[in-house]
């Protein structure tokens, strides 16, 4: 839904720092890989010791270089195979990063097993939701459905939550709880959104295979 509707609004606040970014001779790979490595440690410095708030701002700072680099890379006609592959691969380090470092809270000074079991299952059902797609288009499905909860929803939910509940230290009351419902809305949203990407490609699956006679394309049930 997001990624519909909100696209085009940052595709238009983003293209002038796109522009200023490769006048300047920065590549859209070098986005890419910076904004990944921010998230990074963002998400793995600060959120493993509950420091949501501050985490929450420095991941905020970089994870639009997603939008950015996709921008760059068409405003520049260099958008390539290549920058698709290392922008979707970035993409799930860096969600690994988000979910992984809610995981280390509470496995830790958080000490919540329920609530590490849901950031576990977050991460997890979020790199898989992309698989499905990722894995459909390789064996040359369309995959025509996004779901409930693409990974644009699955950032916003969680982040927007963490940073609210962040403000805990800052004398905000009531705020902590945020963070748990949003872990448990990401987690029941990833799963409906996993049962409709599934049950999509089975159908596309079985569309595919009757209109040729059967059987997957060749080669392509060898690879995973
Ligand atoms: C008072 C202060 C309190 C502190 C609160 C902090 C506020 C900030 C909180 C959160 C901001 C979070 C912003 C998150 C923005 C995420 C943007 C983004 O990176 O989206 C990526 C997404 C997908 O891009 P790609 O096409 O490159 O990726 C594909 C995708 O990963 C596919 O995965 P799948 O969906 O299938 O699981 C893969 O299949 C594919 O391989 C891969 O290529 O981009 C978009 O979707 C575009 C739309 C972005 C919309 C962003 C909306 C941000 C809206 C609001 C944020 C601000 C909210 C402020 C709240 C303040 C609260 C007080
Ligand atoms: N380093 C990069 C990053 C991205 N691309 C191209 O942009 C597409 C993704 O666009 P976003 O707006 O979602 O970032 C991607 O599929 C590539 O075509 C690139 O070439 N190099
Ligand atoms: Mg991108
Ligand atoms: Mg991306």
């Amino acid at each position: 839904m997001l990624n519909k509707y909100a696209r085009a609004f940052f595709t238009r606040v983003l293209t002038p720092f796109a522009a200023f970014l490769l006048r300047r001779g920065v590549s859209p790979d070098a986005v890419t890989l910076v904004g990944t490595a921010g998230v990074v440690a963002g998400a793995l410095v600060f959120f493993p010791r509950g420091e949501f708030f501050w985490g929450t701002i420095v991941i905020t700072l970089f994870v639009f270089s997603d939008l950015v680099d996709g921008n760059m890379a068409r405003q520049a006609g260099v958008s390539s195979r290549w920058g698709a592959f290392l922008d979707s691969t970035l993409d799930r380090v860096a969600d690994g990063a988000i979910f992984g470092g809610f995981a280390l809270w509470y496995a830790g000074g958080g000490d919540d097993n329920v609530l590490c079991a849901v950031s576990i299952f977050c991460l997890a059902s979020g790199q898989v939701v992309s698989y499905t797609k990722a894995r459909g288009e390789s064996i040359g499905l369309p995959v025509a459905v996004n779901g409930l909860v693409e990974r644009a929803e699955r950032l916003v939910v969680s982040l927007v939550a963490a940073g609210l509940a962040g403000m805990h230290t800052f004398g905000v009351p009531g705020v902590q709880v945020l963070l748990p419902v949003a872990l448990w809305v990401v987690a029941v949203g990833s799963t409906v959104t996993l049962g409709q990407r599934v049950v999509t490609v089975r159908r596309e699956a079985a569309e595919a295979d009757a209109a040729s006679g059967g059987g997957t394309p060749r080669g392509s049930e060898a690879t995973s």
